[in-house]
């Protein structure tokens, strides 16, 4: 069937939500994030998210990269990855990301980067 649009709300393995809300002609969007959980034992808060995606409509499984300006942390997450659709419709996102924690000194800077993949489904 369809091409898969990024557009709506989705859900991780760790239990975040997403909302993919405005997309416009030039593929750029805008949204929110909600986690559940976080690096660190803080109250987490809803986070916006901005992104673009391959040309809707043009593709089947559109590329997409989003970053979300976390609320409630000193960091930020970049994500990139793919829709894709399955035989039956099923649409998922797999996406690899990298969490970026602001570091107080250059010499910690090793250590400011996680890395990791996170698949989300259509909720
Ligand atoms: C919940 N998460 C989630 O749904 N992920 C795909 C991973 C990558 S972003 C991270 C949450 C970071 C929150 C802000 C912070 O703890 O600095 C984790």
């Amino acid at each position: 069937c369809c091409a898969c649009d990024l557009q709506g709300l989705w859900r991780n393995e760790l239990g975040s939500n997403m909302t993919i809300s405005a997309m416009n002609t030039a593929g750029t969007f805008s949204g929110s994030y909600h986690t559940a959980v976080a690096a660190t034992n803080k109250q987490t808060l809803v986070s916006p998210l901005q992104g673009v995606q391959q040309h809707p409509g043009a593709k089947r499984h559109p590329m997409f990269s989003f970053t979300v300006q976390w609320q409630f942390s000193d960091s930020t997450t970049a994500f990139v990855g793919q829709c894709f659709v399955d035989h039956r419709g099923k649409e998922t996102l797999e996406t690899t990301w990298l969490l970026r924690e602001e570091v107080l000194s250059h010499k910690d800077t090793w250590k400011a980067t996680r890395v990791g993949t996170s698949t989300f489904i259509r909720i």
